[in-house]
């Protein structure tokens, strides 16, 4: 390769004498940028081709570093590949990003051949490039939309997700966007290593209520659309997923959607219930929310085939109370005796002012004696309490009729028995416990 910087210029110009060797044919008419350089990279030669790969009239480069293709001359792929070659003594091949002599970027599939032809000779190199900048356009103005969307997902405030689900219901994530760190301090990457990594985050029941989701969304293929909370670094949040579903070739399910953060519309909503499931004066539950709430604790001792105990509570003589010494007096016997149900109670019995002066209660999980127990105690606490109001001391009483409503029976049925309970109680002199009476 050596002897061919004799070529005269008029043959560069892809003509070759005649009788030209096969070599220099080749030299010449090579579809691509044939360069001989030293050691450090200076063209030695160069053949035609280089003018249409590169823009530089061959003539300019000898002489010159071949690094000039680099788009950061001595930093720049160019540099490394040679280094490397020099270094291992062994060809380099690979993609390289240049830059052609208008400034504008060039992709050249090159080869550095090193050229040491007996154990003395000074190491030249043998640069070939081909511009492939054609063949991959379609493919960089791909990566390039690529890169423009995942910017706008980068920056969306959720996360856009795609989860599969293998048909014996192991769980991976195919996709999630970047907005996951902030919503919850794991990773992509991460979790799509693992996504035990975000699942065992979720709080309590949320877990099942999700497997449950997938589940059914899995059969139905109707849109997943699902809350729940999950533990994060300062508490815990809430996120809402919405998915679309479909069925994968090989039977497994896959959801494509979004996950956001919910948190703040959540305990809203919680301030609402709160606020239309609670009485303003006692902070007990309301007539609305005792049975709601109810149902669903009957519902749940149904399952487990337990009776529960209900009682209804109504405060003696209130009227005169009201009467002497005021109504303000009255609500504080009433806020009294809604401290006394929550002491006297589990935090899980539900507590209901039903009526002015009336209460039901319902206690979870508790067999007959023990309720009668736990309601004579309340009973008692009522009764040796004190209403300090204006210098004055005062006492109250309350009366109770009892029912045990049986598995499937009817609640609004229940609390009318306990309701005539509670009348005999008062016809009988008031202060004390009547029933319970069984319900079905
Ligand atoms: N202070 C106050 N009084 C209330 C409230 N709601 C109802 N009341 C009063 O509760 C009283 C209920 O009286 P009654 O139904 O006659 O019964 P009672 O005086 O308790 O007599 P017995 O139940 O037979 O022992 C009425 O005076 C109502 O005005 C309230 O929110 N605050």
């Amino acid at each position: 390769m050596r002897g061919m910087s004799w070529i005269p210029d008029k043959w560069r110009r892809r003509r070759t004498p005649p009788g030209a060797s096969l070599p220099e044919r080749l030299y010449a008419h090579f579809p691509g940028a044939v360069m001989l350089l030293d050691a450090h990279g200076v063209v030695l030669d160069a053949n035609p081709s280089v003018a249409q790969a590169t823009g530089h009239a061959p003539a300019s480069l000898v002489g010159q570093r071949v690094t000039i293709l680099d788009e950061q001359p001595l930093r720049g792929p160019v540099s490394r590949a040679l280094a490397e070659c020099v270094q291992q003594r062994s060809a380099w091949r690979g993609l390289l990003h240049c830059r052609h002599a208008d400034g504008h970027r060039l992709y050249l599939d090159t080869l550095v051949q090193p050229l040491v032809e007996g154990p003395h000779d000074t190491l030249r190199l043998l640069l070939i490039q081909h511009d492939v900048g054609p063949l991959l356009e379609p493919a960089i103005a791909d990566r390039a939309r690529l890169g423009r969307l995942e910017a706008v997902v980068a920056g969306l405030p959720g996360v856009v997700f795609q989860l599969h689900q293998a048909p014996r219901g192991a769980l991976s994530f195919g996709y999630l966007s970047e907005g996951l760190s902030a919503l919850c301090g794991l990773t992509p990457d991460a979790v799509m290593a693992s996504p035990s990594r975000l699942l065992d985050r979720l709080v309590g029941d949320d877990r099942e209520a999700l497997s449950n989701a997938l589940a059914q969304s899995s059969v139905s293929l109707e849109p997943l659309q699902l809350a729940f909370r999950i533990e994060v670094a300062d508490g815990v949040r809430w996120l809402e997923a919405t998915a679309s579903a479909r069925r994968e070739s090989k039977g497994g399910t896959l959801w494509e959607g979004w996950l956001q953060d919910v948190t703040r519309r959540k305990e809203a909503e919680r301030r609402t219930e709160h606020l239309i499931s609670t009485d303003m004066l006692t902070g007990l539950l309301n007539r609305r929310a005792f049975f709601a709430n109810g149902e669903a604790v009957l519902a749940h001792a149904a399952r487990h085939g337990r009776r529960v105990p209900v009682a209804m509570v109504d405060l003696d003589h209130f009227k005169v109370l009201n009467d002497t010494h005021g109504h303000a007096a009255g609500d504080v016997a009433l806020q009294r005796f809604a401290t006394i149900c929550r002491d006297s109670l589990r935090p899980y019995d539900l507590i209901g002012r039903v009526g002015g002066e009336e209460f039901a209660l319902m206690l979870v999980d508790s067999e007959p004696e023990e309720a009668c127990s736990v309601l004579e105690r309340l009973r008692q606490a009522v009764a040796d309490s004190e209403l300090v109001l204006g210098g004055e001391t005062l006492h109250f009483t309350v009366s109770l009729g009892m029912a045990f409503l049986a598995p499937g029976g009817d609640l609004g049925e229940a609390l009318s028995r306990a309701d005539r309970a509670l009348y005999r109680a008062k016809r009988a002199g008031r202060n004390r416990i009547v029933g319970p009476e069984a319900v079905t």
